[in-house]
């Protein structure tokens, strides 16, 4: 299974090293990341994404910080400076500010010592390991509960962006689910959204799909209402970046046209994600910061610009899915299904 994020040790300074997911399919190519200012430069051009991999490297920046600022002797203003650079780099995962404060939470104090880095980056590697526990036990519980609602058989799905290895620090959250529904002979078809403008479900889930031998097929964004109107799916699977405490999710932009026409057609709509996704310290969807991303995302292709001159764009990176049309929320606690009261789920 690729690792999309892991500490190096062996090498003098130590590094986070990350498969640079602007580059995929095409070339595997690794990054190796010794500062803070390549981290977030990282974290923003989407070199490393999905929410899980962006909880792990919050907590293995803090580490890497601590790092730097022994090199180069920050004070504990400076240090502290750099870390919340990290933790603000992008604002809609709510893993990433998880990860970050979950690191500088079990430190004794923020400094550049020997002592805060071995507590930070033990406490970093705990985080990656429970995310891969957390991810396999969703996937199980996810694909246990659509069997359960759809009949044992095997299942054509729609899923949108990336939410695999690559998205996590290991398995999968929504692609868990349909990993283990393969490896149970539950899975007949996945259809997966291309996932528009930076194209995750091309350029990633595909090539994940690929090596897993999970027979697929790449549609535009624009087809996968129509895919679900059409029979084609037995239940739509997704990720998400932030829970809030009701249900509703924010996911990858496009994630709420699979969800109305789920609701409208009767089939599942399921949100997978760990329960670091889960921010109890927001009510509803409505008061997620939605990430706005550059012009040109939207308006060139490969580089080559394809809107008329001075064309202006509008390019948020996520949308809210409201609880109401959410079937189940798997997290490796179990499945919520959130109904249409507005109510604490989390
Ligand atoms: C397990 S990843 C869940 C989400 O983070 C994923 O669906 C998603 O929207 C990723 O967006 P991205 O902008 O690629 O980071």
């Amino acid at each position: 299974m690729v690792k999309a994020i892991e500490w190096v040790a062996s090498t003098n300074p130590p590094q986070i090293r990350l498969i640079d997911q602007t580059l995929l399919p095409k070339e595997e190519k690794y990054l190796e990341i010794t500062d803070v200012v390549d981290l977030v430069d990282a974290i923003q051009i989407l070199a490393v994404r999905g929410a899980p991999a962006l909880g792990a490297a919050g907590g293995y920046g803090v580490a890497l910080a601590i790092s730097q600022g022994q090199r180069e002797q920050w004070d504990d203003d400076r240090l502290a400076l750099e870390v919340g650079r990290i933790r603000d780099a992008r604002p809609t995962a709510v893993n990433l500010a998880w990860g970050t404060d979950r690191v500088l939470g079990s430190l004794r104090a923020l400094t550049a010592t020997d002592e805060a880095f071995s507590q930070a980056l033990s406490e970093a590697h705990q985080l990656a390991a429970e995310d891969e526990e957390a991810n396999r036990a969703l996937a199980s519980a996810g694909a246990d509960w659509l069997l359960d609602q759809l009949g044992d058989r095997p299942l054509r799905a729609v899923t949108h962006c990336n939410t695999g290895a690559l998205a996590t620090t290991a398995w999968g959250t929504a692609y868990g689910i349909l990993h283990e529904l393969h490896l149970r002979g539950r899975l007949e078809f996945v259809y997966v959204d291309e996932t528009r403008p930076l194209l995750q479900g091309t350029r990633l889930t595909s090539w994940e799909l690929s090596r897993d031998g999970i027979p697929h097929a790449v549609e535009v964004d624009g087809a996968a209402a129509s895919t679900i109107l059409r029979g084609f799916a037995d239940f739509a699977v997704i990720g998400a970046d932030r829970i809030t405490r009701n249900g509703d999710t924010a996911n990858k932009v496009g994630s709420v046209a699979l969800a109305l026409a789920a609701n409208y057609r009767g089939i599942p709509f399921v949100v997978a994600a760990p329960s670091s996704t889960v921010d109890v310290d927001t009510p509803r969807g409505e008061l997620i910061e939605i990430e706005e991303r550059p012009a040109e995302e939207v308006l060139t292709i490969g580089g080559v610009s394809l809107a008329a001159e001075g064309a202006q764009a509008f390019n948020p990176a996520f949308d809210v899915t409201p609880h109401e049309l959410i079937s189940a929320i798997v997290t490796e606690n179990g499945v919520v299904e959130p109904g249409v009261e507005d109510r604490p789920l989390f």
